[in-house]
């Protein structure tokens, strides 16, 4: 272990001990290093760096130029936390540097007299330092290490960047790329213990605020084991869709909810905490500062808080089923990527499974491509109507052009003009300064995706009447009239015909809109679910693994109403191959949601579906046996028996979480809850 010493000068000549037996004799000096310096010395003598080379160089300005337009998100975030660095640093001999994932230097800012400094050896914008460039160093070995480092003096392989002590922490991304590093260099002398600290603060500002952006049309979950920890620094932020897929995690959520990046893909928010999201959704939109405690799959106690543009809803059962109401659904469209699908392999004939409704539905679409006639697509929410409309422009002559969505049930009715027809620069309060183009535009040469049409207010109607007549769009606040070409599909899960006899929809409109009028059977009503199940079991297992359903399974599905449609039916697959083992590839009942478990088990006498009491006391006949007859005694309370039945099938299964809950006859996560809960 490192002994670090007291004074500058006293590590100063340590490391000169520790130079001599590395370089001159060939040993390492394991008692006088970091780690992370020493595994750097390591990388940079096998790529067979020299200590003794000049450390200086030429900015290379078209590299930087280059490397600016590539991070200028970064760049928007970083800038005003490394000015706020940099006062808190000014006069002491030193800079701040944000340098990119290669190490590249992009900005940096300093005292004069060190800047000069500096750039005798090229630590200026302009100039790599990775570390097979300059050898090791704080912004390299950052970037190597994937973690915050101090390069201090002579630690520096370069001799010549040995009057340099640096501190630098790497800055992540959502998803765990490295976006850049962050760095306080000094003189040596000039050493501060607190720098790395410093650093590390102003990237994980840095990380929150690329955070928050990336996700600023999704939900972000705060929580935190201590309630005066969210909102702050130190709090965990998952980003989670509507529908409750996780879509990113910072490092805080994934160390509190002890899960590894790799897993987030596998889960869902109802996998990972007790309250249901659409209860923290409407918590969030009566009281949106208010703090809610959940818990965490082992129990663990955090408290949270929901931010995000969510649509109403009232509390139901759990996220995953909670594609039934109907607004939910159509806001998570928006939102998010509609499919996973590689955008050329959905076509037309790519959505057909054999229903026989869906494959007329497919033949009219097929017929009208490369026509300039608009599309009127009709379905309950989730039957697929978006993904129709896109399988229509793949399939079309303008395949190749964009594919602008607009749900006008998820915007506030005054954002749908300003959205749709564009604007200029300060046309109305609020309006950003540099105007914004609108998505009419944004469609020329493709598709535009009018969903939830029936949404739209009265007196846009007559604009965009005036737009499909007149081909041409005017941006709020200006006289300019732009020619448009686009092919318009839209789509409602009302019946519009009925919104025009009643005096919500224009018939004008209407009639405009409705070239050809596609009607979507929604999942009940298809003779292919089974088919169907098959394709999503294919495309959410990957192409290395091979998941069935039980006959019981599908059964019950074929049975069940699917309210929530096919986005219902691709949640409830979703989460039961993520509830596999990976031994497993059938999926039964208990890899349901527990939701859909219960729902199944009131249409499916033969699954499994008993009260909790009388299943355990099947799954574990002498215990159960003793603690029915203790609560058939009033002696025990029920959640006594249930947690005594628990423990035992637990120990009899050897801990195995799947086998227990098999046995139980609950599903895994009621098993995990009801553990969390004990
Ligand atoms: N044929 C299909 N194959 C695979 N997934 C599908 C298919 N059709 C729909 N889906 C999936 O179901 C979900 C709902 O589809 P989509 O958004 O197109 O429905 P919608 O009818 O437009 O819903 P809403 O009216 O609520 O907006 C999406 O996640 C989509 O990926």
């Amino acid at each position: 272990m490192m002994q670090v010493p007291f004074s500058v000068e006293a590590r100063a000549v340590s490391l000169q001990e520790a130079r001599s037996l590395y370089f001159g004799r060939g040993e390492l000096p394991e008692a006088l290093l970091d780690q992370n310096v020493l595994r750097s010395w390591e990388r940079c003598r096998q790529a067979g760096l020299d200590p003794t080379r000049l450390a200086g160089g030429e900015p290379d300005v078209r590299g930087v130029t280059e490397a600016r337009e590539r991070n200028r998100t970064l760049i928007s975030h970083a800038q005003p936390v490394l000015e706020h660095l940099f006062e808190q640093i000014r006069n002491s001999h030193s800079m701040v540097i944000l340098a990119d994932a290669r190490g590249m230097v992009l900005q940096s800012y300093g005292d004069a007299d060190f800047l000069s400094r500096a750039e005798q050896v090229a630590l200026r914008p302009g100039t790599s330092w990775h570390e097979f460039e300059r050898g090791t160093n704080a912004i390299g070995t950052a970037l190597a290490e994937r973690g915050a480092v101090n390069v201090f003096g002579s630690e520096h392989f370069f001799e010549g960047n040995a009057f340099l002590t640096c501190s630098a922490s790497p800055i992540q991304d959502a998803q765990g790329r490295l976006m850049g590093v962050l760095d306080i260099s000094s003189d040596y002398r000039a050493f501060q213990r607190h720098s790395l600290g410093l650093v590390k603060m102003s990237s994980r500002i840095i990380e929150k605020r690329l955070f928050e952006s990336e996700f600023a049309h999704q939900g972000l979950l705060s929580f935190h084991a201590r309630p005066d920890h969210v909102g702050s620094l130190c709090e965990a932020l998952l980003a989670i869709s509507q529908d409750g897929d996780l879509l990113g995690a910072d490092q805080t959520a994934l160390e509190l909810l002890g899960l590894r990046r790799e897993d987030l893909s596998r889960r869902h928010y109802s996998m990972l905490f007790d309250v249901p999201l659409g209860t923290l959704i409407d918590r969030a939109r009566r009281d949106p500062s208010s703090l809610i405690a959940i818990s965490g799959r082992n129990g663990e106690r955090f408290y949270a808080r929901l931010r995000g543009n969510f649509a109403p809803m009232s509390a139901p059962p759990s996220a995953i089923v909670d594609a039934r109401g109907e607004r939910l659904a159509a806001r998570s469209r928006q939102e998010a990527p509609t499919a996973a699908l590689p955008t050329d392999r959905l076509t037309l004939q790519f959505l057909s499974t054999g229903d026989e409704r869906l494959q007329a539905a497919i033949d009219k679409g097929t017929r009208i491509l490369g026509r300039d006639i608009p599309i009127l697509i009709q379905g309950e929410s989730g039957a697929g109507k978006e993904m129709f409309a896109k399988a229509f422009h793949n399939s079309g002559p303008r395949a190749q052009g964009p594919f602008v969505a607009l749900n006008c049930a998820a915007i506030p009715e005054t954002l749908i003009e300003s959205e749709l027809f564009g604007y200029s620069g300060g046309a109305f309060t609020g309006a950003r300064k540099e105007g914004a183009v609108g998505k009419i535009q944004q469609a020329h040469g493709g598709t535009l995706f009018l969903d939830e049409i029936g949404d739209m207010p009265l007196s846009l109607q007559a604009r965009l009447l005036r737009v499909l007549q007149e081909r041409c769009v005017t941006p709020l606040g200006t006289n300019k009239s732009i020619p448009v070409d686009i092919t318009l599909v839209c789509a409602t899960h009302r019946r519009l015909k009925e919104e025009v006899a009643r005096g919500g929809f224009r018939e004008d409109l209407y009639y405009r809109l409705n070239g050809l009028c596609i009607n979507l059977p929604s999942l009940r009503e298809r003779s292919d679910i089974d088919r169907l199940i098959d394709k999503l079991l294919r495309e959410e297992a990957g192409p290395d693994r091979q998941v069935e359903v039980s006959h019981k399974v599908m059964e019950a599905f074929l049975k069940y109403r699917w309210p929530g449609n096919i986005r219902q039916l691709n949640n409830v697959i979703k989460v039961a191959i993520a509830l596999l083992d990976d031994d497993e590839t059938i999926i039964e009942t208990w890899h349901l949601p527990d939701d859909i478990f219960e729902e199944i088990g009131q249409i499916e006498p033969s699954v499994s579906h008993a009260p909790v009491g009388r299943t355990m006391a099947d799954a574990v006949p002498q215990p159960a046996t003793q603690a029915a007859a203790a609560a058939a005694a009033g002696m025990g309370r029920l959640e006594e028996i249930e947690r005594d039945m628990i423990n035992r099938t637990l120990e009899a299964e050897n801990g195995n979480i799947s086998s227990a809950a098999r046995r139980l006859g609950i599903s895994r996560n009621t098993l995990y809850r009801k553990l969390g809960r004990f």
